[in-house]
């Protein structure tokens, strides 16, 4: 482990573990439900928006560890789901989870999170853990909450140990939705909160790897009535549908093992002329149909203060992220694709264009949730391009 001094933590209770493939071993105090949970633990730094973070399908298979020490202050609601359930595994925070104080809390993180049968720890000295994951890679690891405090360390480093890592692992079926559906809610409001998209002025077909509502919200209120479909859907049955426009959504896993069924939709709707958005896990399956490739980071992007400049007009969004892979920069050009935004942080693709234009995608979250909202003026984009597309 990095060469840190740890604070004495000993007069918390001690009734769960975090554990690292390594064999590293965190005691905190269990919240939520017990049991124990593996998989990939990665960070992410936002200050605010912890229930949308576990609430994002992209993070199957992940255990959120929050660099923000004050979690649960705002509480939870049922209006703050980016999906139906907890997509992480679970999640890591430092401070003890406290009473909830907003106006819009409707339970606490604490009776949520044993609700939604999502396990979480705290106490965790989580500047030690982040500064482990920065140095040497995101670890596999599991969280155990037990009440009676007792564990069986060995076993749950073999847990660890055996787990097969997200290289590779193809995780969007498991939350995609399982037939397609229509969506019609637009963004919250201070006043009235939800609303919904009366006159639509193009149709998109978005292909759910993953998706999290507020990017079907922000299609909504752009213009867009929307298709959600499966994400086995063929180019055929998407087509069946009349799209004027089809976009790619975010989602977990690996992409290039999602790719593996994907790639012939995506190649096709390429090739049928129709306006293509991808973000995220959408992006990166996007850049492999365009014959690029992609590589496993080695601790990943999440955050809600990610700088990315746009090289053609130099201006530089702030932006949330969430991913763990990246579309390798090698062989783009070759195949007639712009790399048309970088990370700030460090030059890593953050979007790009092919079909002059025609095809775009980005890396980053636009819909925020949480985050900023610097580039929210992407999805009106797509839906004029949408909305052109379907006056021709
Ligand atoms: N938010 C996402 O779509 C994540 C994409 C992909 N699973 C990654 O980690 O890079």
């Amino acid at each position: 482990m990095d060469d840190l001094p740890t604070e004495d933590l000993s007069n918390r209770l001690k009734t769960a573990v975090l554990v690292l493939a390594d064999g590293s071993v965190y005691h905190g105090e269990g919240i939520g439900a017990t049991g124990e949970a593996v998989g990939e633990i990665c960070f992410n730094t936002a200050m605010t928006g912890y229930q949308e973070i576990l609430t994002d399908p992209s993070y199957a298979g992940q255990i959120i560890t929050f660099t923000f020490p004050h979690i649960g202050n705002v509480g939870t609601n049922r209006e703050d789901m980016e999906s139906a359930t907890p997509a992480a595994r679970g999640f890591v925070v430092r401070e003890p989870v406290p009473a909830p104080s907003n106006w819009r809390s409707e339970h606490s993180l604490e009776d949520w999170a044993k609700d939604q049968g999502l396990i979480g720890i705290s106490g965790v000295d989580t500047r030690r853990l982040t500064r482990h994951i920065r140095a040497h890679g995101a670890p596999n690891g599991v969280i155990a909450h037990d009440r009676a405090g007792q564990f069986d360390l060995p076993a749950l480093v073999e847990k660890a140990r055996t787990w097969p890592g997200l290289h590779g692992m193809e995780l969007a079926r498991d939350v995609s939705t399982s037939t397609p559906y229509p969506w019609q809610e637009t963004l919250w409001q201070r006043e009235g909160g939800y609303g919904r998209l009366d006159q639509a002025r193009a149709h998109i077909v978005a292909v759910d790897f993953g998706i999290k509502r507020n990017i079907l919200r922000n299609l909504a209120s752009a213009g867009a009535r929307v298709t959600v479909v499966p994400a086995e859907t063929s180019f055929t049955e998407i087509m069946a549908l009349a799209p004027d426009a089809v976009f790619l959504s975010n989602g977990p896993g690996d992409p290039a093992a999602t790719a593996g069924y994907a790639l012939p939709m995506i190649k096709d709707l390429i090739a049928s002329g129709l306006p293509v958005f991808g973000i995220c896990l959408g992006h990166q399956i996007l850049g492999l149909a365009l014959g690029g490739r992609t590589v496993k980071m080695q601790q990943g992007h999440r955050g809600a203060n990610h700088p990315v400049k746009d090289i053609e007009s130099g201006r530089v969004s702030i932006t949330a992220m969430n991913h763990g892979f990246a579309v390798a920069k090698d062989n783009l050009a070759e195949q007639g694709v712009a790399i048309t935004q970088l990370s700030l942080f460090d030059g890593t693709i953050c979007a790009l264009k092919a079909k002059d234009g025609r095809i775009f995608s980005v890396q980053q979250h636009p819909e925020a949730s949480p985050g900023p909202q610097d580039n929210f003026d992407l999805f009106s984009r797509f839906v004029d391009q949408a909305a052109s597309a379907s006056q021709t």
